[in-house]
């Protein structure tokens, strides 16, 4: 997810249609972003420092940011060094698995590198109280709830409100931030935390639930004839289409599927063997599901 996030913004960066807002700065994450004296927009990182574990996953990561040339060669990648990265950093993005938050954050010398810096969580299931119990009360902490299609600047972030602090300017500073680098790379909203762990299942394992829908309507197309490939893209832009319509027109889904729906048609035999399957109640049953197993992710008893 990391990944996501950061090739997100770097191609945002690079976009023409971004030309007017990319700074003449310097930054890190994921990391972080600091701007450099005369940097026209504080708001936006260039530089980052993405950090990992293993030199496997470096190579890999290296690769990654290689192939995306021009503004990829911004990004740094540190292995073993969380602390050496934090501390040249103004916001850390963090975006372990959710069991490996406490000791990343409790390492030596870690509380000290936050301190007065944004902290944003990315991992299901920590909660902010849990994030601010393991570092000093300066550090400003959010939880962020991305989707992978950030990496094709596509995604959806669902962001926690920001801590309330004395100097107002700041928070304003800090959420304009924020809604840059995660609007950059899709669409962005704040959110109350009691509502993560619903986004959580819904937007952020979403893209999976999507997948296996997008799949077997393939799979369908496949079954009466057609090539895979072309069962396929009819499908994927169909759906688009339809999703479109709802963010972009406004239209209710009951109303895109009326629309479609004519009397003794073709469509309206297809959705009677729809909800035949029970096909409603298991979608929204697995989202569901997904949220409460979401609440029980980086708690004491769950891995
Ligand atoms: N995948 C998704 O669609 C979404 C995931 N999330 C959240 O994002 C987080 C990551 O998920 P995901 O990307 O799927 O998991 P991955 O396992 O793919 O990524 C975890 C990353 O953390 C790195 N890492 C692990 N330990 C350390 C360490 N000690 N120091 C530095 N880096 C470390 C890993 O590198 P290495 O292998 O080298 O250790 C790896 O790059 C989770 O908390 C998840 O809840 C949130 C929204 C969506
Ligand atoms: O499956 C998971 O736990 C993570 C959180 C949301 C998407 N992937």
């Amino acid at each position: 997810m990391g990944i996501a996030i950061i090739s997100g913004v770097v191609a945002s960066l690079q976009s023409k249609d971004n030309a007017h807002i990319i700074p003449k700065w310097e930054s890190h994450t994921p990391g972080t972003s600091t701007p450099t004296a005369d940097s026209p927009d504080p708001s936006l990182p260039s530089f980052f420092i993405a950090t990992v574990s293993r030199q496997e996953s470096a190579k890999k990561l290296r690769h990654t940011f290689g192939l995306l040339g021009g503004l990829g060669a911004s990004v740094q990648v540190l292995v073993g060094e969380n602390l050496a990265a934090v501390q040249r950093s103004d916001i850390v993005i963090l975006c372990c698995k959710p069991h490996q938050a406490q000791t990343i954050l409790g390492e030596n010398g870690m509380k000290e590198a936050l301190d007065g810096k944004l902290l944003i969580s990315i991992l299901a299931g920590v909660t902010i109280s849990q994030l601010t119990s393991w570092v000093l009360p300066t550090t400003k902490v959010v939880r962020a709830m991305p989707n992978t299609p950030c990496r094709i600047r596509e995604g959806m972030t669902v962001v926690s409100p920001l801590p309330t602090l004395s100097n107002s300017e700041e928070t304003e500073l800090d959420r304009s931030i924020i809604l840059k680098i995660f609007s950059s790379i899709g669409r962005c909203r704040f959110l109350e935390e009691k509502h993560f762990d619903a986004c959580t299942a819904l937007s952020g394992s979403g893209p999976a639930f999507a997948c296996i829908f997008l799949e077997a309507m393939a799979d369908g197309g496949v079954m009466m004839g057609l090539p895979r490939a072309e069962a396929l893209e009819l499908a994927a832009q169909t759906l688009q289409g339809a999703a479109r319509m709802a963010l972009q027109v406004g239209a209710h889904p009951a109303q895109i599927k009326d629309s479609v729906t004519t009397p003794g048609g073709c469509t309206i035999a297809g959705l009677l063997a729809m909800e035949d399957g029970k096909i409603r109640s298991t979608i929204a049953r697995a989202i569901q599901i997904a949220t409460e197993h979401a609440s029980q992710l980086g708690q004491p008893t769950k891995k």
